[in-house]
């Protein structure tokens, strides 16, 4: 049996081929660049005012002027103007282009406007005052935007204000959530005593479509032939598969053949962890990958947390950065595993983020999991763990 870490080692090295996709703006959220953008035009691309005002000319102001007679008021979206009565001022608004021949912006608040005369009544003005000069942030050609870079709200303001209507990304791979088992039902169906509506699945597709994956679901019974007719189909038409159930040892519990009789090469079956321990991993002749979750509900959950965001994080070249939290309370873990116990954090008012732990009735315990928002993760070389000891946390919400 393999660690969590030779198990996150090995995923690293199965990872889904990049190719580039163009997707509209408005669809680029939490992708990731393809390629780098480049400035078409300065930013700003003219000296941009930044008050609403008016522009004079400095030297006349450090002579001594303090009444300006109003040439004329300039709006933001008119062409840039000249002037060279510099005794003269312009009334003009922010994001208007500065005009030729003058050079500083005294806002409103700072002078009184009389029959047609502006007078100064401040004695702090600045030379080249509220002005956003041309190609003070970035110059045009500049690289605005890094490939690999995961696109937020911030990249997509850079993007469109520099034309891009469609930006190169990296395609997603597209998942097939397969569930196995005679015990389930779909959720509109009323379960018989001995069996329970399908649920899990539910949890991994919507981890799944936060980071931005298609998904399918499909219900396999726990019948070996069908299962081998239908996932060979399945992995035809999908780019990876997420399945849950029938990796343990039971009788019913098919799954691994299925898959190596499938050609799928197995990676690794079964991590030393808990919840989560029979997890199996493999990639298809064709270069899929196939992730086999264990059914217990809360190990499926896990597992899809940790692992397939791991895999598509590392197909996308993208670092994680780990977040380190302070157990709240003592426990006690004696089993060589890791161990990812459910928890909140909450953030103290000294920039500490301490986790409370939630145990709960085990990986068939799905309902504890809507008072925790991640997991903590107890290496497996440790038994006993302390209040205030620090370790590290993946986040599920
Ligand atoms: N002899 C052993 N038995 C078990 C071991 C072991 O090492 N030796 N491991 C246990 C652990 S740990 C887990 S986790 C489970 C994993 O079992 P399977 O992957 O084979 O999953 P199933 O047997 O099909 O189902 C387990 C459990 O989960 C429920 N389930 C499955 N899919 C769903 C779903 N989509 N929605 C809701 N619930 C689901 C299923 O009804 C079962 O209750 O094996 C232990 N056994
Ligand atoms: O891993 Mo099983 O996931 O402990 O119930
Ligand atoms: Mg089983």
């Amino acid at each position: 049996m393999i660690s969590y870490q030779e198990a996150l080692e090995i995923i690293s090295q199965n990872t889904f081929k990049q190719t580039v996709e163009k997707v509209s703006l408005s669809e680029a959220t939490n992708r990731v660049l393809a390629e780098d953008i480049k400035a078409d035009r300065a930013l700003p691309p003219y000296d941009r005012v930044t008050m609403d005002g008016i522009a004079i000319s400095y030297s006349v102001y450090a002579d001594g002027q303090r009444q300006f007679p109003i040439a004329e008021i300039i709006g933001a979206g008119m062409p840039q103007k000249s002037f060279n009565t510099p005794k003269q001022c312009v009334q003009i608004m922010t994001g208007a282009i500065m005009p030729n021949g003058l050079d500083t912006i005294i806002r409103y608040e700072d002078l009184t406007i009389t029959d047609e005369v502006a007078t100064i009544n401040v004695e702090t003005v600045k030379e080249k005052q509220n002005i956003h000069f041309k190609a003070s942030d970035k110059a045009a050609g500049d690289v605005v935007l890094t490939k690999g870079t995961k696109l937020s709200a911030a990249e997509l303001i850079v993007a469109a204000a520099v034309g891009c209507a469609k930006l190169p990304v990296y395609k997603l791979p597209k998942a097939a959530i397969i569930t196995t088992g005679d015990e389930l039902v779909a959720i509109n169906e009323t379960p018989l005593e001995h069996q329970v509506r399908r649920s899990s699945n539910y949890g991994v597709e919507s981890l799944l479509n936060q980071w931005g994956i298609e998904t399918e679901q499909f219900h396999l019974a726990d019948d070996k032939a069908l299962m081998l007719k239908e996932i060979e189909q399945i992995l035809k038409d999908f780019d990876v598969l997420v399945m849950t159930g029938g990796v343990s040892r039971g009788k019913f519990d098919y799954l691994p053949e299925v898959l190596e009789e499938l050609g799928v090469t197995k990676h690794f079956h079964k991590v030393k962890q808990r919840p989560g321990k029979p997890f199996w991993f493999g990639t298809s002749d064709a270069g899929k990958q196939v992730f086999a979750l264990p059914g217990n509900p809360v190990s499926s959950f896990v597992c899809a947390s940790i692992y397939i965001r791991y895999w598509l994080n590392t197909s996308l070249n993208q670092k994680p950065n780990t977040t380190y939290v302070k157990l709240q309370q003592d426990l006690d873990f004696p089993p060589p595993l890791t161990y990812f116990l459910e928890c909140k954090l909450t953030s103290t008012k000294q920039g500490e983020l301490v986790a409370e732990t939630f145990k709960g009735n085990g990986s068939g315990d799905f309902a504890n999991l809507t008072q925790a928002d991640g997991f903590i993760t107890l290496p497996d070389n440790q038994s006993a763990f302390k209040a205030g000891e620090v370790y590290p946390y993946i986040p599920f919400r």
